[in-house]
């Protein structure tokens, strides 16, 4: 949004002004003049610490160097007051001023030296309006004893007019909402603008008549206006410009409205804020689920440990980590068994010599220990594809695929003779009785197994420590 105020340069020379480049006569039996200022109307005069600044004291400063006249500035606090020292003949110079009726009354005016135009002023809300006669039913904000109240007064006396104390007020009128128009000097309006920031206020149009402005005396002092004229006339272009430049300040104002910038900031950054909290919550889910999957894959692992170690449990012995009985029946089947195993399969039952005595001379442990070392001797002899498995209490069964009978007494002798040679956590001499049978074609494990126990029965009779085989072999 932009806030602008458009303005040439002040046509001060709008007329031919500067005809007369005659010098002036410099006297030096002048009065010295005492002036009254409005206190408050830049950039066309004002009082800022007690002195005299705006465009009127420059002015003032070239008639001074021009004629020799002396002023003393009276100061006031308000333009009405400064009207009523004039009045009373308190003050007898007024550097800048617009003629009217009421004011011929008590002065006398120069020719005019500088010319403004007047513009009205509105919220930004309100369309632009084409002069005073547009202004309808808004309430119209004036300063109170200027010549556009007058004028106002005469040419548009229907319509709602707010008297204010100056310009400013003016325009604060506006802007707290007790005038919906305010009409004043383009300058000062845009130098009040500026300086307050009014920046919701907007120049709506022009008003006419714009100023006219002049120098006035008290009538005494008419006899120095044909000075002051050819002084003010005489005045080069330069010196006007130079006064202009020094104090007309008016610039277009850009002001960015940021309401929508901070809205879309706000908004941007409520989506970033909510992007952040989805992705944190995504994140701590995540590391939830990862940390519950995790937990998931050490459970796994753990079960599939456990069922390796239930498996391992139920088809071995815990003590002597061979297959159990249970695994070895499994084995037996005829489901389990291809035929090549059941060609030259024989089957070695393994009973230890009075185990009995070695439990009750060494003690159940020992004879523990005495089961674990025969276990790992049988496992030394046999070969991988044969199968060794604790049937029960001291009793051992070998299930092997080899010639039958013969290579499978070797095995059991060399069993034997390696019993011998081992050396076991007891004093006493560890034996073992053997009992073989070859599995005959068509006879089940069962059968066969039978035979090999009365086998090793025969061996057990036959005063132990010896291998029997069953005669009833092919
Ligand atoms: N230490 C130990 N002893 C066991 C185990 N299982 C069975 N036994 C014992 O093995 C012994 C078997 O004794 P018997 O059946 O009389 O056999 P034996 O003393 O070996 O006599 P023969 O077989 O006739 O030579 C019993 O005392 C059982 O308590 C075991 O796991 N550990």
């Amino acid at each position: 949004m932009r806030l602008c105020f458009f303005a040439g340069l002040l046509s001060c020379t709008q007329q031919s002004l500067a005809q007369s480049q005659k010098d002036t006569v410099i006297a030096t039996d002048w009065p010295v003049l005492t002036y009254c200022i409005d206190p408050d109307w830049l950039p066309y005069e004002a009082i800022e610490k007690g002195q005299h600044i705006g465009m009127s004291s420059g002015y003032l400063q070239r008639l001074k160097q021009r004629t020799g006249l002396e002023f003393r500035l009276r100061p006031t606090n308000s333009w009405s007051e400064t009207l009523q020292l004039l009045r009373e003949g308190s003050c007898d110079l007024t550097p800048m001023l617009n003629q009217s009726e009421n004011r011929q009354d008590f002065l006398v005016f120069s020719d005019v030296y500088l010319y403004a135009p007047n513009v009205l002023v509105s919220s930004r809300e309100e369309p632009f309006l084409q002069g005073l006669e547009h202004i309808g039913e808004r309430r119209l904000a004036i300063p109170k004893d200027y010549r556009l109240l007058e004028y106002v007064q005469r040419h548009f006396p229907a319509l709602d007019v707010l008297e204010v104390e100056s310009e400013k007020d003016g325009l604060m009128a506006v802007a707290d909402g007790r005038a919906e128009v305010f009409v004043g000097s383009l300058y000062s309006v845009n130098a009040y603008v500026q300086q307050q920031a009014l920046l919701e206020l907007k120049i709506n149009g022009w008003a006419w008549p714009q100023d006219e402005l002049r120098m006035a005396v008290i009538p005494k002092h008419a006899n120095l206006l044909p000075v002051i004229n050819d002084a003010l006339l005489s005045l080069p272009e330069a010196d006007h410009l130079a006064i202009q430049q020094q104090w007309n300040n008016v610039r277009v104002i850009e002001s960015y409205n940021y309401t929508l910038t901070w809205r879309v900031a706000l908004i941007t950054l409520v989506i970033i804020l909510i992007l952040v909290a989805w992705n944190l919550m995504i994140r701590r889910y995540s590391l939830k689920l990862e940390t519950k999957s995790n937990q998931l894959e050490a459970l796994k692992a753990e079960l599939q440990d456990s069922n390796l170690e239930l498996e391992f449990l139920s088809n071995h012995d815990p003590l002597t980590k061979l297959y159990n009985r249970h695994f070895f029946n499994t084995r037996m089947q005829p489901d389990n068994r291809n035929t090549n195993e059941n060609q030259h399969c024989s089957l070695i039952l393994i009973d230890i010599d009075h185990f009995k005595e070695i439990n009750d001379e060494y003690g159940h442990s020992a004879g523990d220990k005495v089961l674990q070392t025969l276990s790992a001797v049988l496992k030394q002899c046999v070969r991988e594809q044969d199968i060794v498995a604790r049937w029960g209490g001291e009793e051992f069964v070998i299930m092997s695929q080899q010639d039958c009978p013969e290579d499978a007494q070797v095995l059991a002798s060399r069993i034997a003779e390696r019993i011998r040679s081992t050396s076991f956590s007891v004093a006493k001499a560890v034996t073992c009785s053997f009992g073989i049978a070859c599995l005959k074609q068509q006879e089940s494990m069962i059968s066969c197994f039978e035979r090999a126990d009365i086998a090793l029965y025969q061996a057990k009779a036959k005063g132990r420590d010896c291998i029997c085989i069953s005669e009833e072999h092919t």
